[in-house]
């Protein structure tokens, strides 16, 4: 058996070889740089400082910007809206169709510019609040993809009055480049409204002292804003009628732009509309947006939960990696597999593997960490376009992002915490599928050691679900599990 200590041994080596490495990645020169450290550092890491497998998977900021830029339409879902209202007696109001809303013509015809055709689910129930006379403040939470941005924006452009030529509707993203997606989606929904401006309040964005802001809408990270408020007065925040703060989860992943932020909210009028969105809602969070956003409506979306139920588990018992690669050979070999994606514990180990599956004669793309996050969505749209067909990672695709027409999932090293206990969340979120898709599955979990074999079994347990052991030299048996 391999040594059971070999992952974190290589990772290790890996984070020292890191900062290396990392220090090649330059910053674009006509880039502002992102604020603070931490959910800021989209991309780039400042020297010495080492990009970790847990920065990757923590790094809540990239992950999102990444689903944002490989995300083509709604996600669907079939769970409830909770809504609670601040006042329960008043009626609750749904809409089935966007003409029910009344909006401005300008406005509608920006919603076809975007091609929706009905509000999502969480719009449904949000629009007619977000719209409402007197305006309402407003929490809500639901996962990437089911719509908000689109509804707070419909929100801004309703609000604004594009005679008045000062800031009425600002908007706090916790990245630069996630202000540029929200910015850009403000961009497309206001096209047939262009009285109405817009201007970026990051940092990179330099205006002369003394500049009085003409553009309604300020969309910007806390830290500028803040500045642009209190600091150069670009910003009367007295003006301000409606206040946005999107991705509080990833926000106040950042202590600054936490305090930030409820320093920009002090300074707003009693009657601006509050408005705080959230794809999670952890405790922290909560308490985040109870001190943003008073007296709130609140909707809720529960998240569509994953299963392992369709899937068929499988695992292999080998001595080395290269035994392991021998045995992804084998069965390769055995059964036609459109497309796989495989999970390894390490970069390092990523790109050994890729290498010697494309010497073998497979296509097949790389995502590693190190990758800029654009790069990173670019990788993941070949393969979801078919371009290749095996896709090597560690686990900075597995979160979130979902590539339907993966019908095998490997597990090249089995997903484990920083103390080497199983990684069941991961587990869940590399294999598992959604009611949406529903097709059956095949995942193979390739075992090397002592330990990975209880790491195995630990999570055979936790999900009550039997993984059988599959003999990658017995031909006739690796076709039988693709029947
Ligand atoms: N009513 C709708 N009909 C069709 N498509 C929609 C509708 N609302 C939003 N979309 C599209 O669905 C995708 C996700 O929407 P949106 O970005 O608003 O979601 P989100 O919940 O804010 O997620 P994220 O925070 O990841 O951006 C976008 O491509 C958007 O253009």
């Amino acid at each position: 058996m391999a040594t059971d200590s070999w992952a974190r041994a290589v990772d290790e080596q890996e984070a020292a070889a890191d900062s290396i490495s990392t220090l090649q990645i330059s910053e674009k020169e006509d880039k502002p740089k992102p604020e603070e450290n931490g959910t800021g550092t989209v991309t780039v890491k400042a020297e010495g400082e080492a990009k970790t497998e847990d920065d990757d998977k923590d790094d809540k900021a990239a992950q999102s910007l990444l689903n944002k830029l490989i995300r083509n339409n709604l996600v669907n879902t079939n769970n409830q809206v909770e809504v609670l209202q601040r006042d329960p007696n008043s009626p609750l109001y749904s809409v089935k169709s966007f003409e029910e809303l009344r909006l401005k013509p300008q406005l509608l015809q920006g919603v076809y510019n975007m091609g929706f055709n009905r509000p999502s689910k969480i719009q449904e129930n949000a629009l007619p609040m977000l719209l409402a006379e007197p305006p309402q403040n407003l929490i809500a939470q639901s996962q990437s993809g089911t719509g908000k941005t689109a509804a707070f924006v419909l929100a801004m452009l309703s609000r604004v009055d594009p005679a008045n030529k000062w800031p009425q509707c600002l908007c706090v993203s916790p990245t630069y480049e996630l202000a540029l997606q929200t910015g850009k989606v403000i961009e497309t929904m206001g096209k047939s409204y262009p009285e109405v401006k817009l201007i970026y309040g990051i940092r990179g964005n330099k205006l002369d002292r003394g500049t009085q802001l003409q553009e309604q809408i300020v969309i910007g990270t806390p830290g500028t804003v803040l500045d642009w408020c209190l600091k150069f007065k670009f910003i009367d925040p007295k003006k301000i009628r409606v206040f946005v703060l999107d991705e509080a989860d990833v926000m106040i992943a950042t202590q600054g732009h936490q305090d930030q932020s409820i320093r920009i909210q002090r300074m707003l009028p009693k009657n601006c509309q509050m408005l705080l969105f959230s794809a999670t809602f952890e405790e922290s969070v909560w308490n985040f947006a109870k001190r943003i956003v008073p007296d709130p409506n609140i909707i809720k979306l529960k998240r569509e939960e994953e299963t392992l139920d369709t899937i068929k588990q499988y695992y292999v018992n080998c001595n080395s990696k290269e035994e392991k690669f021998h045995a992804l050979c084998n069965i390769y070999g055995a059964i036609t597999i459109a497309q796989a994606m495989i999970f390894c514990h390490t970069r390092r180990t990523a790109g050994w593997l890729a290498g010697e599956l494309s010497r073998e004669g497979h296509q097949v793309a790389l995502l590693s960490g190190e990758m800029q996050v654009e790069q990173r969505a670019a990788v993941i749209e070949r393969f979801r376009d078919g371009k290749e067909k095996v896709l090597v990672t560690t686990n900075v695709c597995a979160r979130g992002i979902d590539v339907e027409q993966v019908s095998v999932v490997i597990n090249f090293d089995l997903p484990v915490d920083k103390d080497g206990n199983p990684d069941n969340e991961t587990y869940l979120h590399r294999i598992g599928r959604t009611g949406r898709f529903g097709k059956r599955g095949l995942a193979i979990n390739m075992v090397d050691s002592k330990s990975s074999m209880n790491i195995m079994n630990r999570i055979q347990e936790h999900f009550k679900k039997k993984i059988e052991k599959l003999d990658t030299d017995d031909l006739d048996e690796i076709e039988k599990i693709s029947n």
